[in-house]
């Protein structure tokens, strides 16, 4: 029996997504999405206008380690935005390691989770909080805030999985954009720059 074995901790988890226990934590900001928006003017002006340093999303996550078996175990908060007409959203991968799945739950906020599988499947799952979203193994993923709150989710998924932002940029994006409705709703619209994702995963 190995004596190194990592002890059980609590995790204290508020609806804001302030997590104690956090072994890390990272931003991502409106301008290290460039690319990742239909509309690139849209982009560029929300850029001149909040910044490139302006939040768009904070992850906070425990991890005990990369073995096989271990989990990372975090919150992300995703701000409130839209870039043309298409909502804010994080940017999206396949786990580097495809067949790694993920449960996301919505702890506050009002969101989407926007999956693909790289055979042509496509789902949009409405997320308020309580709703979880269990995103099985080689399915694209991100998540999109249609509300005016930040849109604040725990997750939890395998260590090893990694993740894999090419094949989302490779492809032009995912397949399906979550904009407004026009009142104060969302709708998905076919993504006219998708091209498929080839043959990968
Ligand atoms: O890695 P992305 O696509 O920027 O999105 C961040 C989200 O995805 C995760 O990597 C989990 O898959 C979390 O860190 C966070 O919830
Ligand atoms: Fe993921």
């Amino acid at each position: 029996m190995t004596t190194d074995l990592a002890w059980p901790i609590a995790l204290t988890i508020g609806v804001d997504g302030v997590m104690s226990g956090a072994t890390g934590a990272y931003d991502k900001l409106l301008g290290d999405l460039d690319g990742v928006y239909l509309n690139d003017g849209a982009f560029a002006e929300a850029v001149a206008a909040q910044g490139h340093d302006r939040l768009a999303y904070h992850v906070d996550e425990h991890r005990y380690g990369s073995d096989p078996g271990a989990l990372i175990v975090g919150t992300s908060t995703l701000l409130p935005g839209r870039v043309g007409d298409e909502f804010a959203m994080t940017r999206g991968h396949l786990h580097a390691r495809a067949d790694r799945a993920e449960l996301y739950h919505c702890l506050s906020g009002r969101g989407v989770m926007l999956m693909d599988t790289v055979d042509g499947r496509s789902q949009a799952v409405p997320m308020t909080p309580g709703v979880a979203v269990h995103v099985p193994g080689h399915w694209v993923h991100r998540t999109v805030n249609v509300g005016d709150e930040p849109f604040v989710t725990l997750f939890c998924y395998a260590a090893d999985a990694g993740q894999d932002y090419d094949l989302i940029s490779d492809a032009g994006g995912m397949s399906q954009l979550v904009v407004t409705d026009g009142a104060d709703g969302w709708i998905t619209r076919p993504n006219p720059r998708h091209t498929g994702y080839g043959s990968a995963a």
